[in-house]
């Protein structure tokens, strides 16, 4: 790790710029399509092989103009499925507990709804057969940007190689040319209202 005043180098830096600019579109989106959005996203990813065969599903509690995953959550419940989301670490690294419901969530630091359920540990992400997780673009090869705390590339480190991890994203946030560091994980897919599409 860099000492904190040591300067970025050229990809953190333009990750900083296209995350600015991705942040500024996702706010002129219109809200009646968000929720449009987040049903034809959530119908995509169940109809998906990878998601129907899981038993165990990390996804993430969307807040804001994040593509939306509270219909896809109960989805995933009714489907008999268990569902963990994230609870963020005091190092960023990100803890897991089983989502049983809206009213199984509290608000948390940065705007976030986190699991009141028991933390099952860093390693829980291994448990799960898919991996659904937020972001702000991803290229065409898989790279995906985030939002900055390097939170999902100590997870998907931690992930089984072959695992479907799909980043949900809006329609034109696809095939964007992400600036990649040495810690960057890959994703397997990513899905949009327009469907899911596989990387790399
Ligand atoms: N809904 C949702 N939940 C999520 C995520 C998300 O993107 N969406 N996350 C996806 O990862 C994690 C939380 N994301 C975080 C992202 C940044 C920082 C953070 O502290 N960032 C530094 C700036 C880092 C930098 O730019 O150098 C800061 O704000 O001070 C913390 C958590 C886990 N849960
Ligand atoms: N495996 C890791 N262990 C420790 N720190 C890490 C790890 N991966 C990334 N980081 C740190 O996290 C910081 C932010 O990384 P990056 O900008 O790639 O985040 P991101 O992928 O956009 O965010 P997120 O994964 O939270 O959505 C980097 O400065 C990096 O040092």
């Amino acid at each position: 790790m860099p000492p904190p005043q040591a300067p970025r180098g050229a990809a953190a830096a333009a990750k900083l710029a296209l995350r600015d600019q991705l942040l500024a579109a996702r706010r002129r989106i219109p809200l009646p399509q968000l929720g449009d959005d987040a049903r034809a996203t959530a119908r995509h990813l169940l109809a998906t092989e990878e998601v129907r065969r899981a038993a165990t599903v990390a996804a993430y509690v969307s807040v804001g103009r994040e593509p939306g995953t509270s219909e896809l959550l109960e989805l995933l419940r009714e489907a008999g499925k268990r569902v963990l989301v994230p609870l963020v670490l005091p190092d960023l690294d990100l803890d897991w507990a089983t989502y049983e419901g809206p009213a199984s969530l509290a608000p948390a630091r940065r705007g976030l709804l986190e699991p009141l359920t028991p933390r099952l540990g860093p390693e829980a992400v291994a448990t799960a057969d898919a991996v659904l997780l937020p972001g702000l673009a991803v290229s065409s090869a898989g790279d995906r940007l985030g939002q900055g705390g390097g939170c999902y590339d100590r997870a998907l480190g931690r992930v089984p190689v072959g695992t479907f991890t799909c980043v949900l994203l809006h329609d034109g946030e696809l095939g964007v040319d992400v600036p990649v560091e040495p810690h960057d994980r890959r994703v397997t897919a990513a899905v949009s209202a327009a469907g899911v599409v596989r990387l790399g």
